[in-house]
């Protein structure tokens, strides 16, 4: 109820100011932070926030007590007065102790990146799974900082920061979120059950999965739409998607393959989120294929894929076979300075509303399926062959040729690899 409120009354909409602390560590991380002081302003208006000013402040370390030095925060203050800020929100994550000193000394509501990301989970969670994964994960960004957490809790009124779990929830004590948060476990535990015997019994049906994985805003749903025709939601803001959709596709050769969408990534996602979304990821570590989508036209793209690769080695789907995307090329410029890297064998450049381009993909898609196959033709008297041949991968086809049998094997590269060389002089000459 509070959600259409919220939207539709505009006293309730947060106007915020954004802060970013800049320190040697932080400048080693991954995301330059002038690139994710943008993205912040970009998750700030995909909640529904009115931006009024960014602040950011080069420092050594961060200050414990207040995380920005105690210049700057007289310096919030005052700015946050003269434009009339509801918010101030953080690029980097607060420790509860710091959200209370800077409540307590700006009067404004203090909310950090975790907390926005999770509220525009809240906002988008829309089926029983995204629902218990996005109170699981506040919860658990919650709990450790709730000793003597007042304001901030019981505050009444709409506006980020505020959704999710209601307040009544909230004001009740520890032992009674920790029970909570043991709930919404076991109702996940059976989610998660549910989703994996239905992905067993598509395994068990022979059909192969390719997953559509990249950060957020990247254009999956995009082209698991066009390549599909599937009636998926398409946004241009983050975290568009957040529930898992699968449709099938059919490759040129006729086989349908089923491709499923996934949640986006993005720079420090909130490590509680990743343990709740952990379910909903785990259909990219079964797929057979991974669709590594990037924003070409994006200037944090390098930056956003090194992301999505690092995230896709702690689900441990590092290794999986991969294609990847540079999506969104209509929009990079001619110059050169923007292109993507060329087309490769693992790589396309592609846009998603190019028919040619999803030609290319399915094609590109098939290619990495299948692998290579050999007919092999064997004289009934070399059992001993045969038998290697099937050793080989998986025999698609087999007929007897007068005397002789023709086998037909659809490689599986490391085995063929192990047997070929006795199996060479039997390969059916073109
Ligand atoms: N110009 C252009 N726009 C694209 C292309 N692909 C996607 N878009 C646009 O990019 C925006 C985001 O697309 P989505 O498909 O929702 O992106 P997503 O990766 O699913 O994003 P999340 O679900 O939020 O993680 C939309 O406005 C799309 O229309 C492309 O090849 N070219
Ligand atoms: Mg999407």
């Amino acid at each position: 109820m509070r959600q259409s409120t919220y939207e539709t009354n505009n006293d309730l909409q947060d106007r915020a100011i954004l802060v970013s602390l800049i320190t040697p560590d932080i400048k080693r991380s991954t995301i330059d932070p002038e690139h994710s002081l943008l993205e912040l302003e970009n998750l700030a208006e995909t909640a529904g926030v009115e931006v009024l000013s960014t602040m950011t402040q080069q420092k050594e370390a961060r200050d414990s007590k207040w995380f920005i030095g105690k210049g700057k925060v007289e310096e919030l203050r005052a700015i946050a007065e003269e434009l009339g800020a509801t918010t101030a929100i953080f690029d980097q994550e607060l420790s509860g102790a710091q959200v209370r000193n800077l409540e307590a000394a700006l009067d404004l509501k203090i909310i950090d990146r975790t907390q926005l990301i999770l509220d525009i989970f809240a906002q988008r969670a829309k089926t029983r799974e995204g629902i218990i994964q996005v109170e699981l994960a506040q919860l658990s960004y919650l709990l450790p900082r709730l000793s003597g957490h007042g304001k901030n809790l019981s505050r009444l009124g709409g506006g980020i920061g505020t959704r999710g779990p209601g307040e009544s929830k909230l004001e009740t004590d520890r032992r009674h979120i920790r029970n909570r948060i043991h709930d919404l476990k076991t109702q996940l535990d059976e989610v998660v059950r549910h989703r994996t015997l239905h992905r067993e019994r598509r395994r068990k049906s022979g059909v192969q999965q390719v997953a559509l994985v990249g950060y957020t805003n990247a254009g999956k749903s995009t082209l698991l739409r066009e390549l599909t025709n599937a009636d998926v939601y398409v946004e241009n803001q983050l975290f568009a998607t957040l529930d898992p959709t699968s449709r099938n596709l059919e490759l040129p050769s006729g086989k349908e393959i089923v491709l499923t969408d996934t949640v986006g990534f993005i720079q420090n996602l909130p490590h509680d989120l990743i343990a709740a979304f952990r379910a909903t990821l785990e259909e990219v570590c079964e797929a057979d294929l991974v669709l590594h989508v990037v924003d070409s036209s994006s200037p944090m793209r390098e930056e956003q894929r090194a992301v999505v690769e690092r995230i896709l080695g702690e689900l441990g789907a590092a290794g999986k076979p991969q294609i990847l995307l540079y999506n969104k090329i209509d929009l990079c410029s001619n110059d050169g300075t923007e292109l993507a890297p060329a087309s490769n064998e693992n790589t396309l450049v592609i846009s998603a509303f190019s028919a040619d381009d999803l030609t290319k993909l399915r094609q590109m898609i098939q290619d990495k399926m299948t692998g290579d196959t050999r007919t092999f033709i064997f004289p009934a008297e070399r059992g001993d062959l045969i038998a290697l041949a099937y050793r080989t991968g998986e025999v698609t086809e087999q007929e007897v040729d007068g005397d002789s049998l023709r086998v037909t094997v659809e490689l599986n590269k490391q085995d063929y690899e192990v047997h070929g060389y006795k199996l060479e002089a039997f390969v059916e000459s073109r």
